[in-house]
C-alpha cells in the first residue's frame, strides 16, 4: 500500500521522555510547528500493525546512565536498538552517549547505531557547562552552542559526517538517517538544528517511499 505522505506534510515526532530536557525539545519542535508525542513505554514507538508510531525520534540530554535503567526494563533498550536502525533519530549530549557505537569514561551499553567513539563527562564536572559560538557547516551564521557536562566525541566512522566542531572535536554529527550533538540546541534560540532534523525526516520519507513504491 502506498503512504500518501508527502515530505512536505507534517511530520510527527516521538520524544523519549524518560528523564532529561525533553520539555525543552517538545517547545522547541511546537515552535516549528511540529507535531510530537512524548515515548515513555515501549508500546508507544509502535502501531498496532508493528510500524513505527512516529516519523521521526529524539533522544534528549540528562543523564545517560539513569536512561538505562528505564530502557533496561520491559525490553524498552531491545524495542529502541531495532527502531534506530531505519528510523530517523536525534540524540542530544546523553541521547548522543546512547546512540554511539563505542562509549567510553566509564564504557556501558548502548544502542550502537552511529559510529562514534564518545567519552562521557569529558570536559571536566559541572563547571564545564558553558555556552559556545562556534562554527558550523550549516547555512548562516555560526551557531551558539549550551554544553552541559557534555561528552566528546573522539572518533568518527567513515559514514560520519562533522557538522559543527569545538575545539576541532566534532560537536554535531550526522550518518545518514541519524543526527547527534555534544551540546543542547532545544536550550538555545537557534532552530537550525532541528529544522536539519525535520529535513532529514522529510528527505528520508522521499527516500523510503522511493524505495518502496518503485
Ligand atoms: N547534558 C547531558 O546530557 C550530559 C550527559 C551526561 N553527562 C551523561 O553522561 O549522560
Amino acid at each position: 500500500m502506498t503512504n500518501n505522505r508527502t515530505a512536505s506534510s507534517s511530520a510527527t515526532v516521538g520524544i523519549l521522555a524518560l528523564q532529561g530536557a525533553y520539555e525543552a525539545h517538545a517547545k522547541t519542535l511546537a515552535a516549528l510547528d511540529v507535531t510530537t508525542r512524548l515515548i515513555r513505554t515501549p508500546d508507544q514507538l509502535f502501531t498496532l500493525e508493528g510500524t513505527p508510531s512516529v516519523d521521526g525520534l529524539i533522544i534528549p540530554g540528562g543523564e545517560s546512565t539513569t536512561m538505562l535503567k528505564f530502557l533496561e526494563r520491559n525490553g524498552f533498550l531491545e524495542s529502541l536498538s531495532s527502531l534506530v536502525r531505519t528510523l530517523p533519530t536525534f540524540g542530544t549530549c546523553a541521547g548522543a552517549i546512547l546512540l554511539a557505537n563505542d562509549v567510553q569514561n566509564p564504557p556501558q551499553i548502548s544502542l550502537s547505531a552511529l559510529d562514534i567513539t564518545i567519552e562521557r563527562n569529558a570536559y571536566g564536572r559541572q563547571i564545564d557547562s558553558s555556552i559556545l559560538t562556534a562554527p558550523t557547516k550549516l547555512p548562516g551564521a555560526p551557531l551558539e552552542m549550551v554544553f552541559i557536562r557534555a561528552p566528546r566525541i573522539t572518533r568518527t566512522g567513515p559514514e560520519v559526517e562533522t557538522l559543527a566542531t569545538r575545539d576541532e572535536f566534532p560537536v554535531l554529527v550526522r550518518q545518514g538517517h541519524l543526527l547527534a550533538a555534544t551540546f543542547h540546541p532545544e536550550l538555545g534560540h537557534d532552530l537550525r538544528v532541528h529544522q536539519l532534523f525535520l529535513d532529514l525526516i522529510a528527505s528520508h520519507r522521499v527516500h523510503s517511499h522511493a524505495t518502496v513504491d518503485s
